[in-house]
């Protein structure tokens, strides 16, 4: 054969060798020590092209199935309505100029109800604004958007409640929810007398200085709240509570900064000053579960010793007890359940979470409740009344105060905690209810400011705070109630209505990954305004704010600097 013809070997390596070994060295004598190298040497360089050509191979199909995926989220997407993409690199840079709420405000006009917006070449936002449509989106997108479940894994490590992946957190969300429920149904305060009393000293101290600022009360208003509720009545006694507290408020701030990265950027220093903080967390919390699991087995033995009843743990211990008794009951059905999880994740994810939101939404409150003395007031009478009629039936509830219960729905409606819920199914296309096929893998949004106020079911009084939207007078359940001047004479009985499953009211989500936490934070949240506005008159500090309208300063910028005022009620 002519040595200078290309045989296959030569095809082989020519593209990363400058020569490929001739031939002829196979030729060689295998007794020569020469020859055996040379032979060694052949060998080495086939392996070595086979290897590079192998790479080749699945780098170029990775490429490939890559630029698939991003052509076939193109032609998907091409049918949603929206802006087409101004560059390579999508519609980004107007998010650096403009925050992303009134973007997605101005594109809905011009685009209707569902809106496709491009971030990066595969890269896509669908926002979804109508009702319906939501509802659905809500039901068949069951992933969360992977950004968030990184953040919570970059801050807790990995968690059996927070990930991306529906089918990851299903289970351990069940479990949650049964232990939630259990506690509501224990019938005990949701918030100890010891807690209630820490917060109301709080108030009391603080007045006695004059105003107090809205955000730093409503963050350790939620903070005591949560804290009794995963870790029980000794939560409120515990040495490290204050820097607990300050811990989770720090990582808070950085949450999603650090997880915006798509290289985690180990060689930044604040990465690391976040990742100490998040240890520090760690560890505080591994010494409160401690401590928890240590008082909760004195209560169950005083418990067994009195009433010798074994069945009925949870119901008989009461409050005394949080939520994370059940984790430790349940400490071995969980480890042969979630054998992935890291230790504490999903309790700090809990706290975490149910701080950050539950804070949002006491600050609201506040807010809301300063500004309309008139609500504050109506709410008051209602508060006596049921606690006087407590006195005579021996029960309470939250049935007994709906205007309370009405002012909560109001607030989380017109300034959602979770402003922008964020969806997305990752393996699967889905077809909306309007015919559009969203793509796997696309940031499914829905902006609550517009939802809240927009939707044709709240309304021409939409963007106006109106508790008495959410009660139905006992003489006429159709007829929802206008506003206060009208009940002041007739002083009717209300009924609440529950409004997740006819209006488009969705500050805890909707559907299969809907907030687990919603019944106990409403229960727990209006049992602290009810004991709150029992003994104390909330005002505006007396200055500029005192003088705006609600409507005007209640917006997610101006409410953290709001300083209020107590009085107390008896003045
Ligand atoms: C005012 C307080 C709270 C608000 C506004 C709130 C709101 C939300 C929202 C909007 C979601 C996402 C829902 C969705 O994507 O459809 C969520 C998820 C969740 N919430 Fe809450 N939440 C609050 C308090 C709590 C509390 C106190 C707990 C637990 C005790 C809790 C447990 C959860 C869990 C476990 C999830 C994750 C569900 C999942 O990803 O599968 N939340 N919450």
């Amino acid at each position: 054969m002519d040595p200078s013809y290309p045989t296959p070997d030569h095809l082989l390596g020519s593209p990363f060798l400058r020569s490929s070994i001739p031939r002829r060295s196979r030729l060689l004598h295998l007794h020569d020590p020469n020859s055996r190298l040379l032979l060694l040497h052949d060998y080495a360089s086939r392996e070595l092209n086979a290897f590079l050509w192998l790479s080749l191979f699945l780098l170029t199909s990775l490429l490939l199935r890559q630029l698939l995926r991003v052509f076939r989220l193109w032609i998907h997407a091409r049918l949603i309505p929206g802006p087409p993409s101004p560059s390579f690199f999508g519609h980004s840079h107007l998010l650096r100029h403009r925050n992303l709420p009134d973007v997605l405000a101005s594109l809905h006009d011009k685009y209707g109800s569902v809106v496709k917006l491009w971030l990066g070449p595969a890269q896509l936002l669908v926002s979804i604004k109508d009702r319906e449509l939501v509802r659905d989106m809500l039901f068949k997108a069951e992933d969360k958007v992977p950004h968030v479940g990184r953040a919570f894994q970059l801050a807790f490590g990995r968690s059996s409640l927070f990930m991306t992946s529906f089918h990851e957190v299903r289970k351990r969300r069940e479990l949650l929810a049964a232990e939630l429920n259990h506690r509501m149904r224990g019938g005990s305060d949701l918030v100890p007398d010891q807690v209630m009393g820490s917060i109301m000293e709080k108030i009391r101290l603080r007045s006695a200085k004059g105003s107090i600022r809205c955000k730093t009360l409503s963050h350790h208003m939620a903070f005591s709240l949560m804290g009794s509720l995963v870790f029980g009545e000794s939560f409120s006694g515990w040495l490290h509570a204050t820097e607990y507290e300050d811990t989770l408020m720090s990582i808070t701030n950085d949450f999603i900064f650090w997880a915006s990265f798509t290289v985690t950027p180990f060689w930044k220093s604040g990465f690391w000053r976040y990742q100490h903080l998040c240890k520090k967390l760690k560890w505080l919390t591994t010494d409160m579960i401690h401590q928890c699991g240590a008082s909760y087995e004195q209560l169950r033995d005083a418990d067994w010793k009195r009433s010798n009843d074994s069945g009925n743990i949870y119901g008989s211990l009461g409050s005394a007890h949080g939520i994370m008794a059940g984790e430790l009951l349940f400490e071995d059905a969980k480890r042969h359940l979630f054998p992935s999880e890291a230790p504490c994740a999903n309790v700090m994810g809990v706290m975490f979470h149910g701080c950050l939101l539950t804070g949002g939404l006491i600050c609201n409150m506040l807010a809301r409740l300063a500004a309309e003395p008139e609500v504050q007031d109506q709410i008051y009478e209602e508060i006596v009344m049921a606690r006087n009629n407590s006195s005579e039936d021996g029960s309470s509830s939250i049935d007994k105060i709906p205007l309370l219960v009405a002012t909560i729905y109001e607030s989380a409606r017109l300034l959602p905690a979770w402003p922008l819920l964020q969806r997305s199914s990752v393996y699967n296309n889905f077809l909306l209810k309007s015919g559009e096929v969203i793509p796997a893998r696309a940031v499914l949004v829905a902006p609550l400011n517009l939802i809240h106020s927009d939707d044709p079911s709240w309304g021409d009084d939409g963007s106006v705070f109106n508790p008495y939207r959410f009660l139905s007078s006992t003489s006429n359940e159709s007829e929802h109630l206008k506003g206060p001047k009208e009940n002041c004479e007739k002083k009717p009985s209300y009924i609440l209505r529950d409004p997740n499953y006819t209006e488009a009211f969705f500050p805890f989500g909707y559907g299969t990954r809907a907030c687990v936490g919603q019944k106990i934070v409403i229960r727990g949240v209006a049992a602290l305004f009810s004991s709150l506005l029992e003994q104390y008159k909330i005002k505006l500090r007396q200055g500029p704010e005192a003088n705006v309208k609600a409507s005007e300063y209640l917006t997610w910028e101006l409410l953290p600097s709001l300083e209020i005022v107590f009085t107390e009620r008896n003045n």
